[in-house]
């Protein structure tokens, strides 16, 4: 596969992550544009990717194989309506952003001609390239195109596709807002840790690195979570007393609320959205 051009409009932190992902795999920096309004963002991008960067998102698409929609829902939009008379027929359009669906982004860019179109959920540790995203492409993406996504996301971590678009809803409430939930239970665990009497650097210590550990034991082993939960918890022991307390607050019906409410929050947004002006 020759290396895709790539335009991404907006070069904030997602941006920012996965043209850093794709800079490591060596995908040389002539092959890589961005535009944004940001001065300051436009020089960080160029000094440290040294990739050409542009104010005026038109001039970035002009010759890009594969335009990444790497701005805010709130504004992608305008930035479609105005982009749309510059785009060519064969382009690859990949959007990274929360609650907008193919259908909006398809309406924006113009009803004609249809357009090759990904939707990607990532995550926030691709900043680290130790992300997961899913991926939805509609009927005009070619396989070509597919492997092209594929390999800009992959950049960043672990890639997988879906195929229903809808499921980007789940998606975004297990993994896109998943590092939050992580984080909140970190918060937690460091403040009981520290009402145990433990310094509190002591017990986020403690907490960071468990986490970390269970991670990549969950990643790395050949049994599932549960097996591995079995096999830390002795019977009668600590970690029972401690699982026990955890299922008398409700702790997997909670779990299951809050990803539905993510879910739900995400399918609404792709709503409110996709109405403005549709
Ligand atoms: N932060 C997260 O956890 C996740 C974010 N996303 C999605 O990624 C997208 C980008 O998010 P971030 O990088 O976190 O935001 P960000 O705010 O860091 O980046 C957005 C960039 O777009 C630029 N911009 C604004 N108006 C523009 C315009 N008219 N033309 C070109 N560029 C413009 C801004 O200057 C900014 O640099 C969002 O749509 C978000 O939904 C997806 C998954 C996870
Ligand atoms: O909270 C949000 O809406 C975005 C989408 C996934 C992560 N952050």
């Amino acid at each position: 596969m020759n290396t895709p051009r790539i335009a991404f409009i907006g070069g904030g932190n997602m941006a920012a992550s996965l043209i850093g992902g794709l800079r490591a795999q060596g995908v040389p920096a002539e092959a890589i544009r961005a535009s944004d309004p940001g001065t300051q963002k436009r020089q960080a991008l160029t000094a440290e990717y040294g990739i050409a960067t542009f104010s005026d998102n038109a001039e970035a698409v002009a010759e890009a194989d594969m335009v990444v929609l790497a701005v805010k829902p709130q504004v992608m939009q305008d930035v479609c309506r105005d982009l749309a008379t510059s785009l060519q027929p064969g382009q690859l359009i990949v959007s990274i952003a929360a609650g907008i669906t193919c259908a909006s982004l398809q309406a924006w860019l113009g009803e004609q001609p249809p357009r090759a179109i990904v939707r990607c959920m990532p995550n926030t540790p691709s900043l680290l390239r130790q992300g997961v995203s899913g991926l939805f492409a509609n009927a005009q993406v070619s396989d070509t195109q597919r492997q092209q996504a594929e390999q800009l996301l992959s950049a960043v971590g672990l890639a997988l596709w879906l195929e229903e678009e809808r499921l980007i809803d789940a998606v975004t409430a297990v993994s896109g807002s998943g590092p939050a939930y992580y984080f909140l239970l970190m918060e937690a665990m460091t403040a009981a840790g520290e009402r145990l009497g433990l310094p509190r650097d002591t017990a986020a210590q403690l907490t960071m690195h468990t986490a970390l550990g269970a991670a990549r034991m969950a990643c790395e082993s050949d049994v599932n979570a549960a097996e591995l939960r079995r096999r830390v918890t002795s019977p009668n022991g600590t970690t029972e007393a401690a699982i026990k307390a955890f299922q008398a607050g409700g702790f997997e019906s909670l779990v299951d609320q809050a990803l539905n409410a993510a879910a739900r929050r995400s399918a609404e947004l792709a709503e409110q959205l996709g109405d403005r002006g549709c």
